[in-house]
């Protein structure tokens, strides 16, 4: 019963969908805003620097002609080589979202590089000031993207801060929602492993000790935030961040996204409340499916155990979900944030104990043969997942 309720409440309600259909506003960038946002390029009056020139290249390439489809240059072509790997770093990112991604990237450039007066306050605004995330806040909505694409935006200990700083900046905007995705391929790859490699004077139990207090104050962000927050999981999502998708209010997943929890494979254990909130959501059976034996979930079976509240084609998954994510920012903010808070408020005392009790046994484990083991073979290119 308890299940099915959080299942319920996890899912968009006929109301929400009613005002969708009232508000068709294509979020897909067309031929035409592709073209606009090349010129817009052409453009810029400042150089974008080589990393942003690269992002370009590749998602025009993925745009025009799909997956990499060149020989790989040598070592010693260093140019075509860099192109190279930005190219077939996007993988199988379809057509529609490497164009997408470029209109994104070429409109954020064009109003962080052109002069200030230009950006028309409470209209488009992207906060500069992160290395690893891009953070925009448009139409009542503030996005957060991941930003490490070659990387599968893997989550370092920049990204863990900057995320908490976004979140926390965007608890005060005046945005009604807050949005969490990934660019290129990758939603996640969770926890970056080499962030285990760097040991303070204090050795590694300090490196844990540290973690531990890193990762419950990244956790209790999400507990904590007062907003409606959804997940838009664009691909592959593993670790923490398909943990934390227990303490969103909505998640919207490409049928490209999978959902892998490898943590006994990695020697460690449940984080992000998972614990307690996959429990909810999907029952003890199919929870320790996940959690203890790593079964990975596709985008379908992650929506019908609750996890996920909607799947839709990768082709129209920007546009249909921006399109609802609009309607939805429409609404009464002030009722969003109450209705959230009555439904969290319950939860929220038991969420953090458990956050605390997550940490403390992770921060055993990261000390154990299992997990060291796990990490060196990552890092020495022995075992991916
Ligand atoms: C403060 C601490 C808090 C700790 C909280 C704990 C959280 C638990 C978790 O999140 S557990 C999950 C940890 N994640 C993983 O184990 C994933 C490891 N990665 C892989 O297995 C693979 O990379 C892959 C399956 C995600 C993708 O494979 P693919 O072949 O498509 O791509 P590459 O392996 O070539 O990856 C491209 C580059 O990205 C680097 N990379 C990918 N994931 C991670 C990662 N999690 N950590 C660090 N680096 C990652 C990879 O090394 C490649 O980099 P390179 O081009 O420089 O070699």
């Amino acid at each position: 019963m308890a299940n099915a309720a959080w299942r319920l409440a996890r899912r968009s309600c006929p109301s929400y969908l009613q005002v969708l259909h009232m508000n068709r506003t294509a979020m897909r960038a067309s031929q035409k805003d592709f073209e606009n946002a090349m010129n817009q390029v052409k453009l810029l009056k400042k150089d974008p620097g080589n990393e942003v020139k690269l992002k370009l290249y590749a998602l025009y390439k993925q745009a025009t002609e799909g997956p990499c489809n060149m020989p790989k240059p040598g070592v010693f072509d260093l140019i075509n080589k860099a192109k190279w790997d930005a190219w077939n770093t996007l993988g199988s990112l379809p057509k529609e979202t490497a164009r997408q991604n470029y209109v994104d990237l070429a409109s954020s450039l064009s109003s962080s590089l052109e002069s200030s007066s230009q950006v028309e306050p409470g209209t488009d605004r992207k906060s500069t000031g992160y290395e690893t995330l891009m953070v925009t806040s448009e139409d009542g909505i503030t996005k957060i993207t991941l930003n490490r694409p070659a990387k599968k935006n893997a989550i370092n200990v920049e990204m863990y801060h900057e995320i908490m700083r976004a979140l926390k900046a965007a608890s005060k905007d005046d945005s009604s929602i807050t949005v969490l995705t990934g660019n290129g391929d990758y939603y996640s790859s969770g926890n970056d492993l080499t962030n285990f490699t760097d040991i303070p004077p204090g050795g590694v139990e300090e490196k844990a000790k540290n973690s531990a207090i890193l990762l419950r104050e990244f956790v209790g962000c999400f507990i904590d935030f007062p907003k409606p927050l959804i997940a838009m999981v664009n691909g592959p999502a593993v670790g923490i961040s398909v943990t934390i998708l227990g303490l969103f209010d909505a998640v919207y997943a490409s049928d490209r996204a999978t959902f892998h929890t490898p943590f006994s494979h990695l020697g460690q254990s449940p984080e992000g409340c998972s614990s307690y909130t996959f429990l909810k959501i999907m029952g003890p059976a199919k929870a320790t499916e996940m959690l203890v034996f790593g079964k990975k979930l596709t985008a379908g079976e992650a929506c019908a155990q609750g996890l996920v509240t909607e799947v839709f084609p990768d082709s129209t998954f920007q546009k249909e979900v921006w399109t609802r994510l609009k309607a939805f920012a429409k609404l009464p903010p002030n009722a969003m944030r109450i209705s959230k808070e009555v439904i969290r408020n319950r939860e929220k005392e038991k969420l953090h104990a458990v956050n605390a009790e997550e940490c403390s046994v992770l921060q055993e484990r990261w000390l154990s043969d299992e997990c060291m083991n796990a990490v060196v073979n990552f890092l020495s290119r022995k075992s991916k997942l």
